[in-house]
């Protein structure tokens, strides 16, 4: 058989689900950032870790978790997972001369504070939903200037399940021989919102990496996206999904000169009435309905990705 040619495409390695809890003691009140990172590094010298067997220039995934612990002690930032992020990335490039990316990914898991005889208590949490707060930032070091550094720097909330009872129709769309859905003027509308914001962030010198990032207020971003998200979903009078969609990913574009692109991905979780019709004649659709059945499956699934349109810039 003729021997064919291959060669490695693509390749990065590290450690995945590195769970940490950082507990600020900083005064009596304390907070938690309850994290789980992905740190991944690539590089030229890594290709023959893969094609000949040699560890040389391998820096254990072992050790790279140590690192996220390390950097989680002496980091001042890791309440702002934008910050802490790209300070693990730049280490990584700061420490190990070959290492070319640096890929970090923070999942951010929610604690809220317990309100214990009516007043925010000093050190109990709970758990009040699954939703998360993520980053994602790949940091590469110059080509031609080692010391430099471009970033690629996105941030998301993923889970944040959402309902509302009204203030929602889907009509007027293709009616042909496929067609079952009825128009409906009045739905519940439903889903589980995953959006992500990607950032303008210019190359930098690594020394200036921090104190250049630490400008974007990256904490009120996050909590403005969230906010527009959940005042949009509640207040617009949704003619479907996708209208309701660009809506929010729009605003969030024109609230913030940092944000590049906002992209949403929704599935419509859909509610139908029950007909009752079998019991005594019951009315429970269109204007009577308020017994639904929750469908599991198949869901709607819309997705859009919204940018600032070029010389729109603030
Ligand atoms: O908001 C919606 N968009 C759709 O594209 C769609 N399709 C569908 O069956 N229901 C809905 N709802």
């Amino acid at each position: 058989m003729a021997s064919v040619n291959v060669y490695l495409d693509k390749q990065e390695y590290g450690k995945d689900k590195v769970r940490l809890l950082k507990v600020h003691k900083d005064t009596k009140v304390h907070r938690v950032d309850d994290l789980t990172i992905r740190c991944l590094l690539s590089g030229s010298s890594f290709t023959t870790s893969y094609t000949e067997a040699s560890n040389k220039a391998v820096v254990a995934t072992d050790s790279i978790k140590n690192t996220c612990y390390v950097l989680a002690k002496s980091s001042k930032n890791v309440d702002t997972l934008e910050l802490f992020a790209a300070e693990l990335a730049n280490h990584f490039l700061d420490t190990y001369r070959w290492v070319e990316g640096a890929h970090v990914t923070i999942i951010r898991h929610r604690w809220a504070r317990m309100i214990i005889d009516g007043k925010p208590h000093t050190h109990s949490f709970w758990r009040d939903g699954d939703e998360t707060r993520q980053t994602d930032i790949f940091i590469k070091r110059g080509p031609n200037c080692k010391g430099r550094r471009t970033i690629e720097l996105k941030s998301a909330i993923a889970g944040l399940l959402v309902l509302k009872t009204t203030g929602s129709s889907f009509e007027d769309f293709v009616r042909d021989e496929y067609t079952t859905l009825p128009e409906t003027k009045d739905r519940i509308l439903s889903t589980c919102v995953d959006s992500t914001w990607e950032f303008n962030v210019p190359a930098v010198d690594s020394v200036n990496l921090i104190a250049t990032l630490s400008q974007i207020p990256f904490n009120n971003i996050y909590d403005s996206v969230r906010d527009v998200t959940c005042d949009t979903f509640a207040k617009d009078e949704s003619a479907s999904v996708q209208a309701t969609l660009y809506k929010m990913a729009a605003k969030s574009i024109q609230n913030w000169k940092w944000l590049e692109r906002v992209s949403y991905a929704l599935p419509n979780r859909h509610f139908f009435a029950v007909d009752l019709n079998y019991f005594r004649g019951t009315k429970n659709l269109q204007e009577h309905a308020t017994v639904y059945q929750p469908l599991a499956d198949p869901s709607g699934l819309i997705s859009a990705t919204v940018a600032r349109s070029v010389g729109a810039r603030l």
